[in-house]
């Protein structure tokens, strides 16, 4: 008998025995931050089992109405908005929320109040909802500045001050990557417990990965600023036919971000959405998903880069404020860095 083994299949890591053993890394928090983390546990679970069965009970397709991003919102972005936001509200732990779906933060009424801010994305990759490929949920947490009641200025902060980030993908298993700062830790629903166990502890994405992941059918509006253009050009002209002989990067591209950061975080490489002529700040949103997800892949090793600078130090100036991003293991983001900083040289 294979005690070990045994002890290893009996011994289960539960993401709540998890969030409980970091919880002690976190004094300041007297456990406010385990009680939110399993709220937003919990709305993972009920979107997780609202979108495996949206074909059944008629959760596909459109909800009639277009958020503020002029998206237009399938019913399963509104359950999961509402499930989210009941859930943060309930936990008596969240001050302001910051929703993809919402047009204004969201201040929690003065009786429920907490200490933490959470910005997320209900449910991402919304053009993957009715086709059954992956999709997820994106969250960020940050706590009140000192003395704050709950202001939007709590949110309006960088990346780096985030104390949690995570997301939940809704795939072939779901699972749910978290991280409180120490790491970034894999953990998969197992739906006969209805419990996330940890299966992939202290996540390390490879130094150099073999794959790029991005919108090729973007390409011909990436010539904004022409030299950005030439430069992410360049970085794919030299992924598909590499100078040194080393073997052609591949093309991955789910379309859902939740899915292409989770492969490249696995398996290494890089995800980039730069900006172009029809979204000059990029498209993907600085609070809540640029933010948690840069979050995860430095905890993890990687690193995450705008063009400009890391993406971690953004100062966001609104809540939906948008930013390019390139993101992923380290020495992938160093070649497309090197590219930007030769072509700033190349301007002066
Ligand atoms: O279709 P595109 O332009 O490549 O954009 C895909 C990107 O947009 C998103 O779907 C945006 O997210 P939402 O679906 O939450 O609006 C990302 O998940 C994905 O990386």
């Amino acid at each position: 008998m294979d005690h070990a083994a045994d002890a290893q299949r009996t011994d289960l890591m539960t993401i709540t025995r998890y969030v409980l053993n970091e919880q002690s890394k976190h004094p300041e928090a007297r456990g406010d931050l385990t009680i939110l983390l399993s709220h937003i546990v919990l709305g993972c679970k009920f979107v997780c089992s609202a979108v495996n069965k949206a074909g059944l009970a008629k959760l596909i397709g459109l909800a009639g109405d277009t958020n503020i991003q002029g998206e237009e919102q399938k019913k399963l972005d509104v359950l999961s908005n509402d499930v989210f936001i009941n859930a943060l509200k309930s936990s008596g732990r969240a001050n302001v929320l910051v929703s993809e779906e919402n047009e204004e933060p969201i201040f929690v009424e003065a009786s429920k109040r907490g200490r933490y801010c959470v910005v997320f994305d209900p449910l991402d990759g919304s053009s993957n909802i009715d086709c059954g490929v992956s999709i997820g949920t994106i969250f960020g947490i940050y706590m009140l500045q000192e003395g704050s009641e709950g202001t939007v200025a709590d949110v309006l902060k960088p990346g780096k001050n985030m104390v949690a980030a995570g997301y939940c993908m809704y795939g072939s298993s779901c699972t749910l990557v978290l991280s409180t700062g120490t790491g970034a830790n894999g953990f998969t629903l197992d739906p006969s417990l209805g419990e996330f166990i940890l299966t992939h502890p202290n996540i390390k994405i490879p130094k150099k990965g073999k794959i790029y992941s991005v919108n090729e059918g973007n390409a011909k509006n990436w010539d904004q600023p022409t030299t950005s253009y030439f430069i992410i050009c360049r970085y794919v002209e030299k992924a598909k036919f590499p100078i040194d002989g080393s073997s052609p990067k591949s093309l991955r591209y789910i379309g859902s971000m939740v899915a292409d950061v989770h492969r490249t975080l696995l398996y290494g490489g890089i995800f980039m959405y730069p900006a172009d002529k029809k979204s000059p700040n990029g498209k993907l949103r600085v609070l809540y998903e640029v933010f948690p997800m840069s979050f995860l892949v430095e905890q993890a090793g990687g690193q995450s880069f705008t063009g400009q600078g890391r993406a971690l130090d953004i100062v966001p100036k609104n809540i939906h404020e948008r930013s390019p991003i390139f993101l992923g293991s380290y020495d992938d983001v160093e070649e497309i860095k090197a590219l930007y900083s030769a072509a700033e040289v190349k301007k002066e």
